[in-house]
């Protein structure tokens, strides 16, 4: 797969001596979703406001579409587009105008097949004619990414697309970027949600501090770091656990019923096979087995913990 975006080295010191980004090397390939992961202050804005050259970079290089995005800056610029995380929206304008307009901006030629298109994709053609002011909040962010794709971009930055909304309309907007995804823009994300980088995300980064913990695919990610919980569910219940089994760490829980054993997943050596053998030994006899992955939001927990302990 190619590379729609390659970020290397990028470094932004804000005036008054600020670093909030130490060097960070990213890259997007065509087709993508990446989610960027990262608690307030981490440096996520200031990442995308350098792509998008609202901010000058300290050091660094950052190239879209095979543009520099300092030295070619309008042909780089042409490749992006950009939903922020603020609503700014014309309120008297008609949805279909406010995404014409920014197309002209541009400098795009007009293409009325081209906006139906998107709005359709983003559910706002029955509403082309209503004027912005009378949308709901879940259309007026549609509308945000309508504009954002009036110009044709192949690279689409979201700037926390759900911060602050219910978990409905948290989840219209993740159907939507699966359908962006379909139609072929490569998109970043930034979030605080884990689930949401859960739920849409091809890979994920974490950054913390203004580097970048770690990027890898999820599933790999989620195999790697994640810890599985085997449940076993007996077919008479125990109060406690023989001491043979001690080195388990077992958790007795539903009253008796059932057991928990946390392990390492992707190892080759889990203790299942002796565990099941221990309990046999034990005498205790189950009557279902099954497994449970630990979430995202445990690794990304984890992973900053560990990122505050080696600073210490
Ligand atoms: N113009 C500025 N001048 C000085 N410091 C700034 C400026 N803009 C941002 N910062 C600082 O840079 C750091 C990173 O901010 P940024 O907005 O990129 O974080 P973020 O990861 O997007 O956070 P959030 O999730 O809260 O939006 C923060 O400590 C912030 O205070």
């Amino acid at each position: 797969m190619n590379e729609i975006l390659r970020i290397e080295g990028l470094t932004k010191t804000y005036e008054g001596g600020f670093t909030a980004l130490g060097g960070v090397d990213l890259d997007l390939k065509e087709g993508e979703i990446l989610a960027l992961l990262g608690p307030n202050g981490a440096g996520k804005t200031t990442l995308i406001s350098c792509v998008c050259g609202i901010v000058t970079s300290t050091a660094g290089t950052i190239t879209v579409g095979g543009y520099d995005a300092q030295k070619e800056y309008r042909k780089a610029r042409m490749l992006i587009g950009l939903v922020p995380q603020e609503i700014h929206l014309e309120p008297f304008s008609k949805v279909i105008d406010t995404v014409r307009y920014t197309r002209g901006l541009f400098g795009k030629r007009r293409d009325d097949a081209y906006i139906e298109k998107i709005l359709r994709q983003l559910s706002l053609w029955e509403k082309r004619d209503s004027k912005v002011m009378q949308l709901s909040g879940g259309m007026k962010r549609r509308v945000l990414i309508a504009k954002a794709l009036a110009h044709e971009p192949r690279v689409l930055f979201l700037d926390e697309p759900t911060a602050g909304v219910d978990v409905e309309l948290r989840k219209e907007m993740w159907a939507v970027v699966e359908t962006l995804k379909a139609s072929g823009v490569s998109i970043v994300l930034t979030t605080h949600y884990i689930e949401e980088a859960e739920a849409m995300a091809d890979r994920v980064g974490v950054i913390n501090k203004g580097k970048i913990a770690l990027i890898e695919e999820k599933s790999k990610l989620m195999a790697r770091l994640g810890r599985k919980t085997l449940r076993i569910e007996l077919d008479a219940s125990v109060s406690d656990i023989p001491a043979s089994l001690s080195d388990y760490n077992l958790r007795i829980v539903e009253g008796g019923e059932a057991l928990l054993y946390e392990y390492e997943a992707g190892t080759s050596n889990t203790g299942i096979t002796r565990l099941l053998a221990g309990l046999r030994d034990a005498g205790i006899t189950m009557k279902d087995l099954s497994t449970r992955q630990s979430s995202l939001e445990e690794i990304f927990v984890q992973l900053v913990a560990d990122q505050e302990e080696t600073a210490a």
